[in-house]
């Protein structure tokens, strides 16, 4: 139907006056309508191709019975209907005229919005679909050009349930790649949309964290050249991690957000407003000034009444509101003047005090303040081999989100990180309910490289510089590995189940159903390539049709296993003969910087994890506070100015499996008649949400500088509550010998090496074996450093992060 010709008729009460725009479901018009004299936006929807009578019978039943549901709706961030129609088999909708654009144009002209600006608006979402989810409507179709804005700034969502009306009865690859067929954005979609199953309202809640992404990072999670690309990674590819994109984003508001879009809808939130709650508490506990929620007040409704959200005086809810999340935090120091936080709330980035009535950090802070504490200065361990009091020897707590420069974690429970790819492989390869479903979820498979996938613990690598793309490779037909590498899809398998057509939208269609599998690569434990294997469909009629015996397709699918490990172990060869030929470890003194250490991009030994100099911003490190980490000189300075310790995380996946963790440093200022003179390594970090609270895990091995100091070996574990059980010593004090240069000259430079494979734990301390360890409470995490002392400063370089158990050679 050509819209412009439409202008000038009558629909109802309505004459339309003006084409306002065009989208994917219809025309909206500037209208007069003359039962009320008003202007109004009328809209008339367009079936997706040209109908028979039969089909515009059903059209227009679905119509009637879409709106009907849709005009119920009364809620201030929900666009009315004043009326519905139909007039010479055009279906339209009545609404106001709304002159102040749209959450789409505000984010194409602003980008990025201010925290507290992209809360509210995720609130008025959220209450919107609540009230919308209450009466049983589900939107399906939310996205910034479907939240028009009032002048005043108010969020009205519009077009709900019109993707049904219009798009029933299309299967999803026809919305997605049909010719001549508005195509939907894939972008906001749900994976349980894209493959065409049956939507609940989380889907709508998945939609509406795609739109919390894209208004706190000014982009959408998933990007590609054709719809089926992102609808693609819709379904396998987990999100990129938030704070990468927002570092002043706090980690427990990026988790919330993660949350929200998990794959499965069982993992999302339940209700929009408990995302919404759980997203503001997040920041609130983080430190993040915001004003007061619409959804905890009152709102005027469009039909003058008071609004309240669903649930709000229920007692669960009012406790979930006054209530915060509690986050990687503890209560603020009390006598912190910088410490804002409101009653209940936890100021950002400290982690929570463990020392009660025992020794003091030096410098003061919460327990300095206590009457009868003496300075730790003064007091010397009776046997400075056995462990201290933990009193003794840590500060008040660690300063851990300050800067919001948190490492990616991904909203799940560090039990659970394991399992979520391998999981949601397994979502993918359930057997289909129908044929078209698993076929269209296999079409989706691009042959140009994906996101980067993750590693086995399911997190997405950024900045990490260590994903390489091949060039000049990227339009055969391969699926990228989460090495890096690209596996070739056997383009003829002979089984007759894997065929690539590579067609213009250079997608790899495959005739029959697959599975996406994950094969470890020989001699590499914890690696693992991706590649695709035909399965037998659930329903025989597969079978039957294709004349296949199932003997045919089992045997099909051991030659298919066979050729993935071929390629996995041809591949580890091929990286193994490659990995010979450059460097196994790099712990230099720190005091020269190798050439091949200065490439902090991609390295090129597979083995190599991460290489960054630290002379520059390589990878995403924290600069802000700028008076606590710069860098300078060549190196990346830690200096802490607080009583808790100053950490910075390494903002990449986690790293599992067998791993040398080394890192030069030198301090440059401190105090070596402290206690707490102590630096060095952390590894393992990890945050996650229990039970609606946020549990931190890490290990650190110190050095404590000073003539008479020693090495030891922490364990930290939040989750009891308990602040005298957080920091656990693992073993006991190893005094310093000689491989340990003392003191903060140029020459004090010491490499810190932590091998670390399952429980096992070995310490290097310039080359030097000083310490083993046993300790299975945590499998894997991010790593950083960590600087104790208020106002002690240390340089590192060097960082270098090894695959397996390398003894370091200095
Ligand atoms: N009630 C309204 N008042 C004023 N403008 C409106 C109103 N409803 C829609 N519009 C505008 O009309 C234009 C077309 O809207 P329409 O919903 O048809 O397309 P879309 O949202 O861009 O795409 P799609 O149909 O795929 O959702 C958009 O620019 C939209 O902002």
């Amino acid at each position: 139907m050509n819209a412009e010709a439409l202008i000038g008729r009558a629909l109802g009460t309505c004459t339309l006056q003006r084409l306002i725009g065009q989208g994917g479901m219809g025309a909206v018009y500037q209208a007069q309508q003359s039962r009320p004299r008003r202007q109004v936006a009328v809209k008339v929807l367009m079936p997706m191709s040209p109908l028979n009578p039969n089909q515009l019978a059903a059209f227009l039943e679905r119509f009637r019975r879409e709106t009907d549901a849709a005009a119920s709706l009364d809620h201030p961030n929900i666009t009315p209907v004043h009326e519905y129609g139909e007039q010479d088999g055009i279906a339209y909708l009545v609404m106001p005229y709304i002159s102040g654009g749209t959450l789409r144009d505000e984010l194409e002209r602003f980008g990025p919005l201010p925290l507290d600006k992209a809360t509210h608006y995720l609130e008025q979402l959220a209450a919107a679909l609540d009230h919308a989810h209450d009466h049983g409507v589900i939107h399906r179709d939310i996205k910034p050009a479907n939240i028009l804005q009032t002048p005043e700034g108010r969020l009205l969502l519009t077009d709900f349930g019109l993707v049904k009306i219009v798009g029933e009865g299309y299967a999803p690859q026809v919305r997605l790649t049909g010719e001549g067929v508005p195509v939907g954005t894939p972008d906001y979609m749900a994976p349980e949309q894209v493959i065409g199953s049956d939507v609940d309202q989380r889907a709508d809640l998945y939609s509406l964290g795609v739109i919390l992404f894209q208004m706190l990072t000014g982009t959408t999670p998933f990007q590609g050249e054709t719809p089926m690309q992102i609808a693609a990674q819709q379904l396998q590819v987990p999100p990129p991690s938030p704070q990468a994109l927002r570092p002043d984003l706090p980690l427990a508001a990026a988790q919330v957000l993660l949350k929200a879009l998990a794959k499965k809808p069982v993992d999302r939130y339940t209700t929009a407003v408990d995302f919404a709650i759980s997203f503001r508490n997040a920041l609130q506990s983080s430190g993040v000034q915001l004003g007061v929620s619409p959804l905890l007040n009152g709102v005027t409704s469009n039909t003058g009444r008071i609004f309240i959200p669903k649930g709000m005086l229920e007692p669960a809810r009012h406790s979930a509101r006054i209530q915060t999340v509690p986050g990687p935090t503890a209560p603020p120091p009390q006598a912190e003047p910088a410490a804002p936080a409101a009653r209940g709330q936890f100021r950002p980035g400290v982690l929570p005090s463990k020392k009660l009535g025992q020794v003091s950090p030096v410098g003061g802070g919460l327990l300095a303040r206590a009457p009868g504490i003496a300075d730790a200065s003064a007091v010397a361990p009776a046997d400075p081999l056995s462990p201290l009091p933990i009193e003794a020897a840590r500060p008040a707590g660690g300063l851990l989100s300050r800067t919001g420069k948190f490492p990616l974690v991904n909203g799940t429970p560090k039990d659970e990180m394991a399992q979520q790819i391998p999981e949601q492989l397994s979502t993918m390869t359930q057997a289909p309910q129908q044929d078209f479903n698993t076929q269209f979820a296999a079409s989706l498979l691009p042959s140009t490289p994906l996101a980067p996938q993750p590693e086995s613990a399911g997190m997405v690598k950024r900045n990490t510089g260590t994903l390489i793309a091949p060039s000049g490779q990227q339009n055969t037909g391969a699926l990228r590995t989460n090495t890096g590498s690209l596996m070739s899809i056997n383009k003829q398998q002979g089984t007759g189940a894997l065929t690539l057509t590579n067609g213009n939208n250079e997608t790899v269609k495959l005739t029959g159903p697959v599975k996406v599998v994950k094969v470890p690569v020989a001699g590499q434990p914890g690696r693992y390539v991706t590649g695709i294997l035909p399965v037998i469909p659930a329903d025989d009629k597969i079978s039957e049709r294709s004349g296949v015996s199932l003997g045919v397709k089992i045997i099909s699918i051991s030659v298919a296993t066979v050729l993935i490990l071929l390629v996995g172990a041809g591949m580890f060869w091929f990286m193994h003969n490659r990995s010979s030929q450059v460097p196994q470890n790099n712990t230099g003194s720190g005091s020269s910087v190798t050439s091949t250490q200065k490439t902090s991009g991609a390295p090129t030994d597979p083995n190599i994890l991460i290489q960054d100099p630290l002379d520059h911003n390589a990878h995403g490190w924290a600069e802000t506070p700028a008076d606590m980490y710069a860098f300078k000189d060549g190196a990346y300075h830690i200096t802490n100015h607080t009583d808790a310790s100053g950490i910075s995380l390494l903002e990449t996946s986690p790293f599992n499996g067998p791993i040398t963790y080394a890192v030069s440093m030198r301090q440059i200022a401190g105090d070596a008649n402290s206690e707490v003179n102590t630096f060095g390594l952390i590894f393992r970090f990890s945050q996650s949400v229990q039970n609606k609270k946020q549990v931190t895990h890490f290990y650190t091995f110190e050095v404590l500088n000073k003539k008479g100091g020693y090495y030891r070996f922490w364990k930290y574990d939040d989750s009891s509550g308990d602040k005298n059980k957080f920091w656990q010593q693992i073993g006991k004090n190893v005094n310093l010998g000689n491989e340990f240069k003392v003191g903060q000259d140029a020459n004090a430079t010491n490499t810190l090496t932590a091998t670390m494979d399952g429980n096992k734990f070995t310490f290097w301390v310039n080359g030097k074996k000083v310490m083993d360890a046993t300790d299975n409470s945590y499998a894997t995490g991010m790593v950083g450093m960590i600087v104790n002392l208020k106002n002690s400063e240390v340089a590192f370089r060097n960082l270098l992060v090894t695959r397996g158990v390398n003894n370091p050679t200095h």
